[in-house]
Order: structure tokens, then C-alpha cells, then sequence
């Protein structure tokens, strides 16, 4: 019997990942925030980033942060990202739910998350811990009850590779490194990696046969 893969993502690893990829549509060029809302279920029932409201358009709103203009800073006008992931909800209520998000909340989010229901914070980053208004938004959280913890990745990058899905079952090569263990000969391969054999062996569909016959492992 064929074992499962090993190397697949953790639920939170995956949620996090979620609030990290949903901060790739920010248009804000200085931070770009993600969250996430996930049932006692593991299901996703909301995503969102931080962006202007709907009508406010990115082009037509300016992202300053220190313009001698009030009128022109962004923090006037943008919504957080945990202020969308909500608003987005795909379900009733979010009683009970956690929030993945990139940076911890500020206290105006804080509100809405306690006002939702939400009953626990996953946050990546507290470089504000020091600002009134994260001190005030765990003062809010803390008073209502709403845990929060850091969550620390086990790996720093999780890749999205989009050609991935085209490998067939040849990318089902030894995942550890090996070296050749005789001289090279036309059209044999070194697995450096499964990724690098699999490419070569795409270029080179008429050495399918070959390569795989002749692919050299062990040293
Ligand atoms: N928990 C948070 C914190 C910040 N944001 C957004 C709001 C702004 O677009 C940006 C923060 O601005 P900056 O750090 O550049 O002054 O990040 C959020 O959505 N959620």
C-alpha cells in the first residue's frame, strides 16, 4: 500500500498561509495584511486583506502614511484586513471562530472581532506590541475573553508552484538527493531533486524511457 505524503501543510500552517496569500491583493504599497476565519470545523469562512472600501477606488484614494494633507493618509480610509475577512463571512455567524492574521489587530479591529464572536487571534507578527493601539486592543480582547497567541512556522516560505499540477507520476521520484555512481552517459540524469528530474524529463519526452531506465542512484 502506498503511504500518504509526509510533507504536506499543518491546518495551521495552511490557514496562515491562507492570510499571507489573501495580503498578495493588498494594493497598499508599505503593508500588506492578510486574515483568515476558520470554524471549530477547519473550514475557511472568511478571507480578507487590507484595502479601500468597495467604490473607493485604489486610484482614486491616496496610500500615503505622513502627508502634511490628514486627508491624504491612507489609515482615514483603508480597511483592515480582519474587518474584511469578516465582512466577508460565508456563513451566519463566526461564533466561535479563529482569526489567522498577519499583524496583531489593532484596537478598532479588536472591537469587531470581539463584536463578531470571534474567540481566538493567530497572529504572525506584534512589531506594534509598543503603540497605544495595540495595547488598547489587548486590553479590549483580554477583557472579552478573546485568547491570543503567536504562531511560529515551522518553515519560513511555502512555495506555489503553478506548473506542479502538469507533473505526472514520474514526479513521484526519490524525494532524498542522490549522486551518479558511474561515469554520465547520454541522456542519464542525476536526481539532484525530484523537481529537477522531472523538468529535464519534460523537455526531453523522447528520453522518457531512457532517462527513467538509465537514471542513476546511490553514488
Ligand atoms: N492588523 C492590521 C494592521 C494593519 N493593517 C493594514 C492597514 C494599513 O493598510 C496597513 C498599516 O499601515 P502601515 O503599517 O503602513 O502604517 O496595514 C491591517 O489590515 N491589519
Amino acid at each position: 500500500m502506498t503511504s500518504k505524503r509526509t510533507d504536506y501543510l499543518e491546518w495551521q500552517e495552511y490557514f496562515m498561509a491562507i492570510a499571507f496569500l489573501a495580503a498578495k491583493r493588498s494594493k497598499d504599497p508599505c503593508t500588506q495584511v492578510g486574515a483568515c476565519i476558520v470554524n471549530d470545523d477547519n473550514v475557511i469562512v472568511g478571507i480578507g486583506y487590507n484595502g479601500m472600501p468597495k467604490g473607493c477606488h485604489d486610484d482614486a484614494f491616496s496610500w500615503a502614511k505622513k502627508s502634511d494633507d490628514k486627508l491624504e493618509n491612507k489609515h482615514l480610509y483603508v480597511c483592515h484586513a480582519e474587518l474584511n475577512a469578516i465582512l466577508n463571512k460565508n456563513c451566519a455567524d463566526i461564533k466561535g471562530c479563529t482569526i489567522y492574521v498577519a499583524l496583531f489587530p489593532c484596537n478598532e479591529c479588536a472591537k469587531v472581532i470581539i463584536q463578531s464572536g470571534i474567540k481566538e487571534v493567530v497572529y504572525m507578527s506584534d512589531k506594534h506590541a509598543h503603540k497605544c493601539n495595540t495595547i488598547a486592543s489587548k486590553k479590549m480582547l483580554d477583557a472579552a475573553d478573546v485568547k491570543y497567541r503567536q504562531f511560529i512556522p515551522k518553515k519560513n516560505k511555502i512555495v506555489i508552484d503553478f506548473s506542479e499540477i502538469d507533473w505526472n507520476n514520474m514526479s513521484q521520484l526519490p524525494e532524498t538527493p542522490v549522486k551518479r555512481n558511474k561515469s554520465a552517459e547520454e541522456g542519464d540524469i542525476t536526481i539532484t531533486n525530484g523537481c529537477e528530474a522531472v523538468q529535464h524529463l519534460q523537455k526531453t519526452p523522447e528520453k522518457r524511457l531512457k532517462v527513467k531506465d538509465n537514471i542513476s542512484i546511490g553514488l
